[in-house]
């Protein structure tokens, strides 16, 4: 595995780089999560690019920005043994020499949810992420789907603007207690780490509900997970909503159409996401 840090040595590396090319896009830090998605794309690809680049543009002045976990020489030996070719490591300055005045909108998507809690924080995403795709050029790029609202952007950019990549949504690696694995977990206290695992016990009481018919509308199922959340006293709601996924629009029966029961939840500072698709009638 090479590490490159500049956007030449990367486009010179990838310019008689075996194709199909696969991208794993990251904030670093990496985690099983992380691993699970370099392991598919070394199964579907012949070449491998991770980047690892903790994006100022996403983050919000009063958000973890500084303090975001970062160890790159451990990044490094993960991604080469998760079987990555070239890993991308550009410093801030190489992507961003001056202030960007550009900025991708995905409008619609991007103002409910994570959006509402964090203003511009996807404007940022997606205009990193193009940035990166014209960069590395790759043929697919892989994302989770425990960032579910991110993949729906994406997706939905790629489409717009006729990018020729295909975008691989992949499912959400958990730890043994079902919390979502998160970069972000490093930050909880153990007491906090133990009340978090009440998202994931949220989302799988609504879906057993919900598979069984004793539910069958999206504000019953998000009103379940509400109080669910809420037994556990250190947990501060930011969002529970139940859309339809991946438009994110409000929807009032579950079994018309795929739909997100997807949640924000605060521990003391720390802000967790997770979520769950039901497929709707097609698939049940
Ligand atoms: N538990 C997980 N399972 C599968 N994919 C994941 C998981 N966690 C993160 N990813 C995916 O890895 C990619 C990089 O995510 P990122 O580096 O932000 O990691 P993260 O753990 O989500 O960090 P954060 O705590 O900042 O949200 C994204 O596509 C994200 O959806
Ligand atoms: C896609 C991404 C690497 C863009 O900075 C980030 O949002 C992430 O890690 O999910
Ligand atoms: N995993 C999404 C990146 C972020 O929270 O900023």
């Amino acid at each position: 595995m090479r590490v490159v840090k500049t956007i030449e040595g990367i486009r010179e590396a990838l310019s008689s780089a075996q194709r199909p090319v696969g991208f794993i896009p990251t904030m670093g830090s990496l985690h099983a999560g992380h691993i699970s998605l370099i392991e598919r794309a070394r199964r579907e690809c012949a070449t491998v690019v991770v980047s690892v680049f903790v994006n100022p543009l996403q983050f919000g002045p009063t958000e973890d920005f500084d303090h975001y976990p970062r160890d790159l020489d451990t990044d490094a030996r993960k991604s080469e043994e998760a079987g990555t070719d070239f890993l991308f490591a550009p410093a801030t300055k190489e992507l961003y020499p001056a202030p960007p005045r550009t900025r991708v909108t995905v409008s619609g998507l991007t103002d409910r949810l994570c959006g509402a809690s964090r203003p511009g924080h996807f404007d940022g995403v997606a205009t990193v992420v193009n940035k990166l795709l014209h960069i590395v050029s790759p043929d697919r790029v892989y994302f989770g789907l425990k960032d579910a609202q991110q993949l729906a952007v994406i997706q939905r950019m790629t489409e717009d603007l006729n990018l020729p990549v295909r975008v691989v949504p992949c499912p959400t690696l958990r730890e043994s207690d079902g919390l979502a694995m998160s970069s972000r977990n490093v930050y909880l206290s153990p007491e906090e780490r133990e009340q978090a695992t009440v998202l994931n016990r949220a989302l799988s009481l609504a879906t057993e509900q919900v598979k069984t018919g004793r539910i069958s509308r999206a504000d019953e199922a998000a009103q379940l997970i509400r109080e669910t959340i809420r037994t556990a006293p250190q947990a501060e709601i930011d969002y529970v909503e139940v859309l339809s996924y991946p438009d994110l629009e409000r929807v009032h029966e579950i079994r018309d159409q795929q739909v997100i029961a997807a949640t924000a939840v605060r521990f003391g500072n720390t802000r967790l996401i997770d979520n769950v698709i039901w497929p709707g009638k097609e698939d049940s």
